[in-house]
C-alpha cells in the first residue's frame, strides 16, 4: 500500500472539514469514557525483597485521576526516596503525553477477540441507540499524508521516515499499544535487513498503514488506537467521523446495538456494489477477504440485486438532478432510500447525498417548499446521528433549514 491507499476509512471522510480548527468545547466531562494512563506500577521499580509498608501516589489528567501504587522497604529509606523520585520522573513524562494518546476505556465497550477469523474487535457492553455515541478519541500518531517527492519510491521512504519519527518522539506506553496493533502482512516484517525487526513483528509503519485513516482535508492521516479496533462490515452498525472541532474521532451508533454485539464500522467502498465488487475492493485496498454478514449473505435475499439497482439509480439520479424530469428523480431518490431501507443499510454516507439531491429536486425542480424542508430535515436528522448534534456539517444544515421557515 501507499500512502493514498493506506486509509481503510478515507472514503467516508468529509473533505470539507477543516482540520485545523483547535476548538476542543464540547463537554468531555459530561463523557462518560475515560482516559487511562497506565493504572498498573511503575514498570521499572523493582520490587524490595521484604516488604514493610507501602505508599501510593496518585497523578492527575484532565480526565480525570490515575493511580499507581508500590511498595517500599523502610530500611531502604534512601534507595526508597531515589526510586519515588524515579517513578516521579516517569509519571511526569506520562502526563506530558498529549491527553488522550493511549487506548479510550470505558465501561460500554470493550475489545474483544472475535471468533470469526478477524482478529480482534470492539463489541458493546451496553444497549447503544441510533445516533448515540460510543466513543471519541485523539490520535496517537498524526503524520502528514503528502511530502514533496520525485518519484513513489522517495514519498513512501520520506512517509515511512515521517511514521518512524513521529513514533520515536511518543511516550513508550503510547508505542506500546500502537505496536499492540494488528498489521496487514504486507507490512509485516519478513526481511532480516539491517535495522529491521525479525520477520512476523509489527513496526510502527504496519501499525500506522494498517490502522490509521485520513482526517478530514486528506492532509494528514490519524491513527486511533480504540477506533482502529473496529472491524468492517458492508452493514455496520456505527460509523466514525474525524471532527475537526474536536481535534478528536467519534464513533456514533447507526442503528441499535445489543449488549455483546460487536460494533462494525465501515472501510468503503464509497459506492454501492454487489459481493464480488465490495470483496474485491476490500481485498486490493486493505488486503482481506470480508467475511461479514452482508457479504456471507450474497444475493441469498436479493441483496446483490439491490446493491446494483441502487448503484445505477445512483448515477441516474445525479444526472436527473440538474437537468431531467424532476418527478422521475425523486421517485429514483425514494426508491434508493427504500432499497437501502430493505437492505438495512443506515450508512449515512449513502443517505445523507440522497436526502440533499430531494431537497434539492424539490426546491429547484417541483418548487415543492414542505417537501424540500421534509428532506432538509431528514438530512439533518441523518447527519447529527452519524457526525454529532454539534458537527458543523449538522449546524449548516440546521442554518439552511431556519432560512426556509
Ligand atoms: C483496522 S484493523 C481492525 C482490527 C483488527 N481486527 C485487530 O485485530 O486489531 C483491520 C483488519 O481487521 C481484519 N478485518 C476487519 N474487518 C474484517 C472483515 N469484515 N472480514 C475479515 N477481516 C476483517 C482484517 O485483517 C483487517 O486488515
Amino acid at each position: 500500500m501507499n500512502d493514498t491507499d493506506m486509509d481503510p476509512f478515507a472514503c467516508f471522510d468529509d473533505s470539507d472539514d477543516d482540520d485545523d480548527d483547535d476548538d476542543d468545547d464540547e463537554n468531555d466531562q459530561q463523557h462518560e469514557q475515560q482516559h487511562q494512563y497506565g493504572s498498573s506500577p511503575p514498570q521499572n521499580i523493582t520490587k524490595p525483597s521484604s516488604i514493610t509498608s507501602s505508599r501510593q501516589f496518585t497523578y492527575s489528567t484532565e480526565n480525570g485521576n490515575s493511580t499507581a501504587s508500590y511498595s517500599l522497604q523502610q530500611d531502604e529509606q534512601s534507595q526508597g526516596r531515589r526510586l519515588v523520585d524515579e517513578a516521579n520522573a516517569r509519571l511526569d513524562a506520562a502526563t506530558a503525553v498529549k491527553d488522550g494518546l493511549l487506548p479510550v476505556t470505558s465501561s460500554s465497550f470493550e475489545v474483544f477477540d472475535t471468533l470469526t477469523g478477524a482478529g480482534k474487535g470492539l463489541r458493546a457492553l451496553k444497549v447503544f441507540e441510533y445516533g448515540d455515541e460510543i466513543l471519541r478519541e485523539y490520535a496517537a500518531m498524526r503524520v502528514p499524508n503528502h511530502q514533496a517527492a520525485e518519484s513513489l519510491e522517495e514519498a513512501e521512504q520520506l512517509h515511512e521516515r515521517a511514521v518512524q519519527s513521529t513514533f520515536n518522539n511518543l511516550h513508550h506506553s503510547t508505542q506500546n499499544a500502537i505496536i499492540q496493533l494488528h498489521s496487514c502482512d504486507q507490512w509485516m516484517n519478513h526481511d532480516d535487513s539491517p535495522g529491521r525487526h525479525a520477520s512476523g513483528v509489527v513496526t510502527p509503519l504496519g501499525a500506522y498503514q494498517s490502522n490509521s485513516y485520513t482526517l478530514g482535508d486528506q492532509k494528514c492521516g490519524g491513527l486511533f488506537l480504540t477506533t482502529a479496533r473496529m472491524n468492517h462490515s458492508c452493514r455496520p452498525s456505527a460509523t466514525h467521523i474525524w471532527r475537526p472541532d474536536l481535534q478528536k474521532t467519534v464513533v456514533f451508533a447507526t442503528r441499535r446495538i445489543e449488549i455483546g454485539e460487536e460494533i462494525f464500522t465501515t472501510y468503503g467502498p464509497p459506492e454501492c456494489l454487489d459481493t464480488e465488487g465490495r470483496r474485491d475492493y476490500l481485498r486490493e485496498k486493505f488486503s482481506f477477504e470480508c467475511g461479514c454478514e452482508m457479504c456471507e449473505e450474497g444475493n441469498r435475499f436479493g441483496g446483490d440485486d439491490r446493491m446494483i439497482e441502487i448503484n445505477s439509480l445512483q448515477e441516474d439520479i445525479s444526472m436527473l438532478a440538474q437537468t431531467g424530469d424532476p418527478k422521475i428523480a425523486i421517485d429514483a431518490v425514494e426508491r434508493c432510500l427504500s432499497l437501502l431501507k430493505e437492505q438495512s443499510i443506515s450508512i449515512g454516507a449513502y443517505r445523507q447525498p440522497l436526502l440533499h439531491y430531494g431537497y434539492q429536486i424539490a426546491m429547484d425542480g417541483l418548487k415543492d417548499i414542505d417537501l424540500a424542508k421534509s428532506y432538509l430535515s431528514k438530512e439533518l436528522a441523518v447527519t447529527q446521528q452519524c457526525e454529532g448534534p454539534t458537527s458543523p456539517k449538522a449546524l449548516q444544515i440546521q442554518a439552511m433549514l431556519d432560512d426556509l421557515f
